[in-house]
């Protein structure tokens, strides 16, 4: 469970993210979702302790990241999947992961199996393409076997194979009882893979829904979005 209290990020005159408050329950994918500079990647920073809070709380099951003591078994997150050392193997790069996180080596070969990447286990990281360094931060992020996980637009960069791929595993993961949160400026996948839908725009709350419900009231997820972030919009042509 992630549970977010009136958490307000300044960054100088700044406010990337103003008073959020609201819980992402285990058991279904939760959609985050808002327009470009919403706050979005700044609260999952926030959530994983990567950056402090200006006031409020994000806690990861009960408790701030900083004071979890095996952090990696009980939250994981892909945000930037370029962030990778170029130099080093998808498996040498997860290896060391494990190994500073008290995790058996034997989960790095599950992981990258999970993630479609053993046949390339042992090639440079620096030569995958985008899609591939999305599953082996996905790999990353599922290393520690952790109940809550975040997902920062994951299928950036992956062909419909791939898309498909992230929407089933999204969906088998919350199916298992794990918390996830899964960013992502495409709608109508948003539709096919989340149950529930939290929407921000200019750092606030602007919704925290079902897809069922809001489906019910527009004639699409899109056409949702696009109603309550209307006047949240601030890079983009006048609608
Ligand atoms: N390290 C930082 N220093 C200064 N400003 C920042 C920093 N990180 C984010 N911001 C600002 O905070 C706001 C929210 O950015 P954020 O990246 O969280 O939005 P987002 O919803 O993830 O956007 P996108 O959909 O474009 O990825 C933006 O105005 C951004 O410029």
């Amino acid at each position: 469970m992630i549970e977010l209290h009136q958490l307000t990020k300044h960054y100088g005159g700044t406010l990337a993210v103003d008073d959020l408050s609201f819980k992402v329950e285990p058991g279904h994918v939760t959609g985050f979702l808002g327009p470009n500079g919403a706050g979005k990647s700044t609260t999952m920073r926030l959530i994983l302790g990567l950056d402090a809070p200006t006031s409020g709380q994000a806690l990861v099951n009960g408790r701030r990241y900083a004071t979890l003591s095996r952090p990696m078994h009980e939250v994981g997150a892909l945000l930037d999947a370029g962030a990778v050392h170029g130099g080093r193997s998808a498996y040498n790069h997860l290896l060391c992961l494990a190994r500073t996180n008290d995790i058996s080596a034997t989960r790095v070969a599950e992981a990258l199996e999970q993630v479609g990447l053993s046949g390339v286990a042992r090639k440079r990281v620096g030569g995958f393409s985008l899609g591939m360094k999305q599953r082996l931060g996905i790999a990353a992020a599922l290393l520690g076997d952790p109940g809550v996980l975040m997902f920062d637009e994951p299928v950036n960069g992956l062909d419909p194979d791939g898309v498909r791929w992230i929407r089933d595993l999204m969906r088998s993961l919350a199916a298992e009882g794990r918390t996830i949160l899964l960013s992502s400026h495409l709608m109508s996948e948003m539709a096919l893979t989340a149950e529930r839908i939290v929407i921000i725009g200019r750092g606030k709350l602007i919704a925290e829904s079902t897809v069922a419900e809001l489906t019910a009231r527009y004639p699409s997820l899109e056409d949702a979005y696009m109603a309550l972030t209307a006047d949240s919009v601030q890079y983009g042509a006048a609608r």
